[in-house]
């Protein structure tokens, strides 16, 4: 970085073997900091003859060489384990698909709905020989990891809707009231007990939050990890924010937005957008392992609780 301006686009290709997760927040660096690298995004090309494969073998043969953390995670999992392929996918923004000719029709639908199943939110691009029509805005220049796009997070899992395909990961979306100062506050603590503590909050532990008879106990789910984190939340003052994660870091930043709810770059962090978008709630996207949408739903709906409602802004 001593060379300031010589590079357009750092491109990081990772081995095969690389969790995109451990390398990520590494490149997330606060602007604060004074950075002038930011992450762009994370692509994973698939190849789509194999894939299926990949996803099914155990982890130990898909990945011999696990770091210490990947070991750590891979004793807190329970039920079907993870394999390498399924961290690259779950992390991915964007997904190229190559080697499209060398599978029928038929399998290449039914490999798009399991990559589809574990990561909603991934762009695909279907490729042979990995010839994309473009490098910018398909491969460099996305960003993923401060533009939230209304849309693709309204269309997740509605209108994809495989989320049963792979047992292991998922993408699963919920749904956020609008929030006053106060909710936007409880939101950040549940999300702070989601990501760091791997707990989710239950209404019959979270003192602050009203009495619900209908807990039971599944709403106080564990052994959950969570990968990647998107969202949209719809402010009782008209503004956007964007949630952002990867792993355990999350960001929430202010949004510029136009009408259609697309997101504009980085430079706009401290300004507000007044427009409400169409959509009436916010939305939070999450991808990971054992995440069980209505107990999420339930254990954040608590979690905001009745303060929630009251859109008093300070
Ligand atoms: N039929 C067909 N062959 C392809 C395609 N893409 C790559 N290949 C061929 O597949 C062979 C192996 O290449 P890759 O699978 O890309 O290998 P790689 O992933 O770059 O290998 P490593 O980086 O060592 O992991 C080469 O002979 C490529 O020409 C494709 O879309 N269709």
């Amino acid at each position: 970085m001593d060379r300031r301006g010589l590079f357009d686009y750092i491109l990081l290709e990772t081995t095969g073997l690389a969790d995109p997760g451990n390398i990520a927040p590494l490149f997330w660096v606060d602007e604060g900091l004074g950075s002038t690298i930011y992450l762009d995004g994370i692509v994973t090309l698939i190849d789509a003859k194999n894939i299926l494969r990949s996803l099914d073998e155990p982890p130990a043969a898909s990945a011999p060489l696990l770091t210490a953390l990947e070991n750590e995670q891979h004793d807190r999992q329970s039920g079907k384990e993870l394999a390498t392929a399924h961290m690259q996918i779950s992390h991915a923004d964007v997904i190229v698909l190559n080697k499209t000719d060398l599978v029928s029709s038929n399998d290449l639908s039914l490999v798009k709905a399991r990559i589809e199943a574990i990561n909603g939110l991934a762009k695909i691009h279907t490729t042979t020989h990995s010839r994309v029509p473009s490098l910018s805005g398909l491969i460099l220049d996305i960003h993923a990891y401060d533009a939230v796009d209304a849309a693709a997070l309204n269309l997740t899992i509605e209108a994809k809707g495989h989320s049963h395909l792979d047992a292991s990961i998922s993408t699963i979306n919920l749904r956020v009231r609008v929030l006053d100062y106060e909710g936007l506050r409880r939101l950040d603590a549940w999300l702070r007990s989601v990501m760091w503590e791997f707990a989710l909050p239950s209404l019959e532990t979270d003192a602050d939050a009203a009495v619900n008879e209908d807990v039971d106990d599944d709403a106080r789910h564990s052994g959950f990890e969570i990968h990647r984190t998107k969202g949209r939340l719809l402010l009782a003052d008209g503004s956007v924010r964007l949630l952002q994660g990867v792993r355990e870091i999350f960001e929430i930043l202010d949004a510029v937005e136009n009408r259609t709810g697309r997101s504009d770059d980085r430079s706009g962090h401290d300004k507000y957008c007044h427009e409400r978008p169409d959509s009436d709630a916010g939305k939070i996207v999450l991808i990971g392992r054992g995440l069980l949408r209505e107990a999420f739903q339930r254990s954040l709906d608590g979690a905001l609780g009745a303060v929630n409602d009251g859109m008093k802004m300070e």
